[in-house]
Parts: structure tokens; sequence; C-alpha cells
């Protein structure tokens, strides 16, 4: 079997049951033979970035281990997606579910469909909050996470208890 790789994942929602929905993903992705999830952020209730006419979201952020490529991992979280009826409507509307790849070892990756790391994570507190609570000393482009956090306006990110 293939090498494993530490991979980072931002999940969120703000349909339905978010909380509900995440669990199931992050159970989805840990059921599969080629990946274990390995920690998990507390859930952030986050202010919607993007569109902001729209109900606040919820937010984690997931470390996971898996010898899947890249695109194979993008297929399986596509695919979580699809299994908790996530119907891909318009650009930065609601949704119930999404997982986004944010950090795939030291990989960078700029093709159609799949940006490693995640092209506008360093812009987003609802992205590096929860991800500063499990990997805080990760680098992103030369700096630690906890350092892109300080730099981001994390208004309105309240951790859940
Ligand atoms: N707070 C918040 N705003 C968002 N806007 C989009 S699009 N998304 C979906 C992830 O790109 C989110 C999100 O997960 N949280």
């Amino acid at each position: 079997p293939g090498q494993n790789n530490t991979v980072y994942l931002s999940l969120g929602g703000n349909l339905g049951d978010p909380a509900q929905s995440m669990g199931a993903a992050l159970r989805i992705l840990d059921a599969d033979d080629s990946t274990r999830v390995v920690a998990v952020s507390s859930l952030y209730r986050t202010p919607p970035w993007g569109k902001l006419d729209q109900p606040d979201f919820l937010n984690v952020a997931a470390e996971i281990s898996t010898t899947l490529a890249p695109r194979a991992l993008l297929a399986l979280c596509l695919d979580a997606e699809r299994k908790l009826k996530r119907v891909r409507e318009e650009r930065w509307g609601p949704r119930l579910i999404d997982i986004d790849i944010l950090v795939y070892g030291k990989r960078i990756i700029h093709e159609t469909g799949l940006e490693v790391p995640h092209p506008r994570m360093l812009e987003r507190a609802f992205v590096l909050a929860p991800l500063a609570e499990i990997a805080p000393g990760l680098a992103v482009g030369g700096r630690s996470v906890a350092e892109r956090l300080n730099a981001v306006d994390a208004a309105g990110i309240e951790r859940l208890p």
C-alpha cells in the first residue's frame, strides 16, 4: 500500500444539522481503508464568508492520514458530500456540507479543480481558527498557522464548548 500522507481538511455547513453532517462525513472518510481521521478540532460558529446574506456556518478542521493520492482524496471527499445529499448549487451559497483539502503533506498542486494548499485558506479565519487548534505549528507559505490566524480578522469566530 502507498505511503501515509498527513492531510488537513476544512469542513463546514450552514444548512440542516451541520454538526451531524460533518460528523457523518468524517466517519465516511475514516471508514475507507485508505484513510484515518487522526484529529478533529472543536466546533466553531463562524460568520458567512463570501456571500453574507446566509446563515452562520459551523466549521471544523480535521487531520487525516491517507494513502490516497490528492485527486483520489478529492474524489472521496466529493463522494462523502454526495452521500450527505450535498447538491453543489450557487458558488459560495448555503450548503449542507463542504469539505476542502487545505494542505496535503508538503505538496504544491495547481491543477484544474485541485489547488493545494487551498488558495483562500490564509485569508479565512473560519479555516485558520479550527486549524490552529489542532496544528498551530503547521507551516503554510513559510509562516505557522498560529501566525496566520493572528494576521486575519477573526471577529465573530466562536469556539463552541
Ligand atoms: N464562515 C464560513 N463561510 C463560508 N463561505 C463559504 S463559500 N464556505 C464554504 C467553504 O468554502 C464557508 C464556510 O465553511 N464557513
